[in-house]
């Protein structure tokens, strides 16, 4: 496809998300319906669609229009780059510019839906506007080497030979960022071989500060596809990981993850007894993801958020029966909003007050990279 043909793919998926479908379902449709599009052109749509969708208010006003082209003319423009180089209506690239398109100003746009900036700005103080800021880039991959079957020089040596780049971060010494060749990750052999997982390193920083020792009882009350539990079974030997999920089928990978990393995980729908650790990263607005996940920012109501706070204080009540006199509880989400956070924490002290509070940190792209938070609680 052509550079023009891609930018109108785009504009035919942002129409679609415009008029309410899911990003994902959008662009699934278009590839279905588009079979000369070959791999680096599906990639390269994708990449254009979020894009537009991390900066929509903004590209929008540049563009003159929230609509599919609108956004893509914007595109261009905070890009400084002359859109009517690629709207020429030649072959399949977009009508030529009218009046008024590629002409708009962004100055004092915000690209945080308008209700959530007082909760925004509330919530992440004087770094409000950076973390806003920094959204409206693209993530950085970053993976989790498993100390379990390699060290960061091993893994980075295993995956060069695959040539998939990636360097240590100072930070953890599991942390590698990839800096190039991110696409043929899946296939390489230090992926297959569970050298390395996906994994952003805010969430690997949380699960590195959890308390975990040698023969400890672990219960990821969330596990969903597992993330917090193969990160937390690579920090000791002889730990007991069980993974629980209310909805079972969202832990189909973990048996093959858990294998790949060379770990034994129980799973559990009905989980028994009490443990050392109980984590419980909780369904959440995803706020600190939303450089990944940019529709969802556009979709989250303030109806969904207040249901998402009352489930969190579900989930939390009945992750406590597990925690054993003297052990931990870690609250975890990806979101940056207070009432998810240390308000939660702070709602479930006061009803607990046989849990105290050993620490609580926020992590954000301005110091690590997706907002994530964890608040670690001890039993008395
Ligand atoms: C943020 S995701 C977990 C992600 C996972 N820990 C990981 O690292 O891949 C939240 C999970 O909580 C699960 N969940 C929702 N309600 C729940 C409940 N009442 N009890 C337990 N898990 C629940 C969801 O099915 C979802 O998989």
């Amino acid at each position: 496809m052509t550079p023009g043909a891609r930018i109108s793919a785009a504009i035919e998926v942002l129409d679609q998300i415009l008029a309410g479908q899911p990003a994902e379902q959008a662009l699934l449709r278009w590839s279905r319906s588009s079979r000369y599009a070959g791999s680096g052109d599906r990639a390269a749509v994708r990449d254009l669609v979020f894009d537009a969708l991390r900066c929509r208010n903004s590209h929008a006003a540049l563009g003159g229009a929230l609509t599919g082209r609108g956004l893509m003319i914007g595109g261009l423009c905070a890009a400084g780059q002359d859109p009517a180089l690629l709207f020429t209506g030649q072959g399949h690239a977009p009508a030529p510019l009218v009046a008024g398109e590629g002409a708009g100003s962004a100055e004092g746009v915000s690209n945080l839906p308008d209700w959530i900036r007082p909760l925004w700005d509330q919530s992440l103080g004087d770094s409000a506007q950076a973390v806003a800021a920094a959204m409206q880039h693209r993530a950085p991959v970053w993976l989790r080497v498993n100390g379990i079957k390699a060290d960061a020089a091993e893994a980075i040596r295993v995956l060069a030979g695959d040539r998939v780049d990636a360097m240590p971060d100072p930070r953890l010494a599991t942390a590698l960022l990839v800096t190039g060749n991110e696409r043929r990750l899946s296939q390489s052999r230090a992926y297959r071989d569970g050298l390395v997982e996906l994994q952003d390193l805010s969430p690997q920083l949380a699960c590195a500060t959890l308390p975990v020792a040698p023969g400890m009882r672990v219960l990821d009350y969330c596990a969903g596809g597992g993330g917090k539990t193969l990160a937390v079974a690579g920090r000791s030997d002889r730990l007991t990981l069980v993974a629980h999920d209310a909805d079972p089928a969202r832990m189909r990978d973990l048996p093959q993850r858990a294998a790949r990393a060379g770990v034994k995980v129980r799973l559990a729908p009905d989980p028994a007894g009490v443990f050392d650790l109980v984590i419980a990263d909780v369904p959440c607005s995803g706020s600190g993801t939303w450089r990944r996940t940019p529709d969802s920012k556009w979709r989250l109501t303030e109806k969904a958020l207040l249901d998402l706070v009352a489930l969190q204080a579900w989930i939390l009540r009945k992750a406590t029966a597990h925690v054993r006199p003297g052990g931990h509880l870690a609250y975890m989400t990806c979101s940056v909003l207070d009432p998810e956070n240390d308000a939660q924490a702070a709602a479930f002290l006061a009803e607990n007050p046989d849990f105290r509070q050993v620490s609580r940190h926020l992590w954000t792209p301005l110091d690590a990279s997706d907002g994530f938070f964890l608040a670690l609680l001890a039993r008395r």
